[in-house]
């Protein structure tokens, strides 16, 4: 969501627009005499407002796209010349004002080419790449697209000036300095002007107009006023050989008209084609005249597609496993259509989602690829990971494949609690489904009631120590969740899939008295799992945190779908989605999501592109990605999780 503001003469509009849609607009009388940084300051006020309205804050949005009239350098974010309105835009400092109120970046373009921005991105301007913009209001805006690109020049105005290019030589005295501009001979501020000048008006039917301008003009030289006749072949006389010269200069491919004179598009557009057929080179041939799409709105939409180029990049990622031989690893994973590394010790996991120092997912298809998640989230990490995350967090959770081929060691993991106690300790809840398992594989999980951490401790080398614990045999399909502190252990023969906190802290009490080809045994870290544990045990919590699969609840009229929440905890939300055919994803939850495929491949149809998701892929939809629709051509499951809102 963009936060847009478009400062005009009159009225400054403002509102949010998402994906080049208009979500809420409204304007307020512009405020020149209080000085530009007050009225700023209300309209962010006005624009939080509206988000509230969404149960946001506007410093949820991605950027402020700013409009101001006048000369706008828009790399260094300045206005440098504003031609009689805000006189202090001068020299102001809009990007360090956007961060100190808002926190959020700001983009500021000149008004008119904002209104061409909008066209071309969102309406009339669609589909052709050498555009130009003419806006027929109080003053005559003019703005370029050439090329795909919008016309800057050396001093930021190029394509801009339109409205003060001179059509008469020592003419009428123009607003800017000049004499004879087009702005000054025929435009909404110099027509009242030119009709008190012109030697009829005493006897024209315009004199008792308070207001005269297009739509005066046009009206009384309809019902044959000969004063407002002779204006209108005068302004269109000049109009139409202006955009005769700007046929000459830029050679667009279609112009497009906007402003107040456009309400009487019918009667202008067959006149000024008419002139260029007439005058203009090669008489136009191919030129396209069209009205704008969005009269009112271009510069809001335009003020958004200031921030377009970061809109577009996203679309489901995938990435390069990154994996980890352990002692234990098996050969379950080799089922998974995958080519496994060449390895001495058996893969043990497959971290399929990962942004740790030592370790990075790296986008494997489209546009990102090779990026790791840091870089992607250092770029743009309300984008990827969701609205408030800081580009220096790191991504929330880890993803992993665990293919046990042995029992993995008796453990516990730290709570955030115990995190403040242990040095370099991270907590690390996890849920685990049961993706495969060999015949007999269990889950070993919680400690059972009624038996000490003394007691616990003292049967550490014991072998019997499973006793003491909670045994579960496996099923496909079955979830476990293990919040911090619990005591657990994977048995052997099981393939399962892991979200989890993103941390690597493991406290092991024991390896069952294994140890390596050279003899070693693993470290075991006896002291820090009962320094866990006894915070467990001590505050008498349930031991076993399993959640027994539950009743599939169908949620939309779709008998096909089948969903259950195998997970929901402060740090993630995790569920099994069961369907044949499609399902769309909610969008702009605020979060990302990943998707993986449990049963067979799957596609993903997203921005009008298809993206492939293997059977045993972990997919991960960015927070700011577009409505994405998940294809399946059996009946397939997806394990999907998020953070929760
Ligand atoms: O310490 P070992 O036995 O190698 O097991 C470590 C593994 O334990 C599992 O229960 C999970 O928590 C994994 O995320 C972790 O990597």
């Amino acid at each position: 969501m963009i936060a847009v503001i478009d400062l005009g003469g009159t009225n400054t509009k403002y509102g949010l627009v998402e994906s080049g849609k208009i979500i809420v607009a409204n304007s307020t009388p512009a405020e020149p005499q209080d000085g530009l940084e007050k009225h700023l300051n209300k309209v962010v006020k006005l624009i939080n407002d509206l988000c509230k309205d969404f149960g946001k804050k506007i410093s949820n949005c991605q950027g402020i796209g700013l409009l101001s009239t006048g000369t706008v350098n828009s790399k260094d974010m300045l206005v440098l010349s504003t031609n009689e309105k805000y006189d202090d835009a001068k020299g102001f400092n809009f990007k360090n004002w956007a961060l100190e109120k808002t926190g959020l970046e700001l983009r500021i373009e000149n008004d008119a080419k904002g209104a061409l921005l909008g066209e071309y991105h969102y309406g009339a301007g669609q589909g052709s790449d050498n555009v130009m913009m003419i806006t027929f209001g109080t003053g005559i805006g003019t703005a370029v697209i050439s090329e795909g690109q919008l016309l800057t020049g050396s001093n930021f105005f190029g394509g801009n000036l339109g409205g003060h290019m001179i059509v008469k030589t020592g003419g009428r005295k123009c607003t800017c300095g000049a004499r004879g501009c087009l702005e000054a001979e025929a435009s909404g501020w110099a027509l009242p002007i030119i009709a008190k000048e012109h030697p009829l008006f005493s006897s024209s039917s315009l004199k008792n107009e308070t207001v005269i301008g297009f739509k005066e003009m046009l009206e009384h030289a309809e019902k044959g006023d000969e004063c407002a006749i002779d204006i209108r072949r005068h302004c269109f006389q000049i109009w139409g050989e202006a955009i005769v010269s700007y046929i000459h200069l830029f050679d667009p491919e279609r112009i497009i008209l906007g402003g107040g004179l456009m309400n009487s598009a019918d009667l202008v557009l067959p006149l000024f084609e008419k002139t260029i057929k007439e005058m203009a080179w090669s008489q136009g041939k191919g030129l396209q005249l069209v009205k704008a799409e969005h009269p009112d709105n271009a510069g809001i939409l335009g003020a958004a597609a200031l921030f377009k180029n970061e809109d577009k990049a996203y679309y489901p990622l995938t990435f390069e496993q990154v994996y980890k031989p352990t002692i234990w690893g098996g050969e379950l994973l080799q089922k998974l259509p995958r080519t496994l590394p060449e390895s001495s010790m058996p893969i043990g996991e497959s971290w399929e989602i990962v942004d740790r120092p030592d370790d990075q997912s790296r986008v494997v298809t489209g546009e990102l690829a090779g990026k790791s998640l840091r870089e992607l989230i250092q770029s743009d990490p309300e984008g990827i990971v969701g609205d408030g995350h800081q580009a220096n967090q790191p991504f929330p959770l880890l993803m992993k494949i665990i293919d046990a081929g042995q029992d993995l060691s008796l453990q516990v993991h730290p709570d955030e609690e115990t995190c403040k106690y242990i040095e370099g300790a991270e907590p690390k809840t996890e849920m685990w489904y049961v993706l495969d398992h060999k015949p007999e594989a269990e889950i070993l999980t919680g400690i059972q009631e009624g038996v000490s951490a003394e007691q616990f401790r003292k049967s550490v080398n014991d072998p019997n120590i499973k006793d003491l614990m909670h045994s579960y045999t496996s099923e496909q399909g079955q979830s476990f969740f293990i919040k911090a502190t619990t005591m657990h252990a994977i048995g052997g023969g099981n393939l399962i899939y892991e979200v989890q906190q993103n941390s690597d802290t493991t406290y092991r009490v024991s390896d069952w008295g294994r140890v390596d080809k050279e003899g070693n045994p693993r470290e075991l870290h006896v002291d820090q799992a009962m320094a866990c544990l006894e915070h467990t045990l001590g505050n008498k919590k349930p031991g076993a945190h399993r959640i027994m699969p539950l009743a599939f609840t169908p949620l939309t009229h779709n008998s096909e779908l089948k969903r259950r929440q195998l997970a929901l905890c402060e740090h993630f939300h995790v569920e099994e989605i069961e369907f044949e055919g499609a399902i769309t994803l909610p969008v702009n939850t605020g979060t990302f999501q990943t998707v993986y495929a449990v049963d067979s491949d799957l596609r993903i149809e997203c921005g009008g592109k298809s993206y492939a998701v293997k059977h045993g892929q972990t997919c991960l939809i960015p927070a700011k990605c577009g409505e994405c629709t998940v294809y399946a051509p059996v009946k397939s499951r997806v394990v999907s999780a998020k953070t929760p809102a």
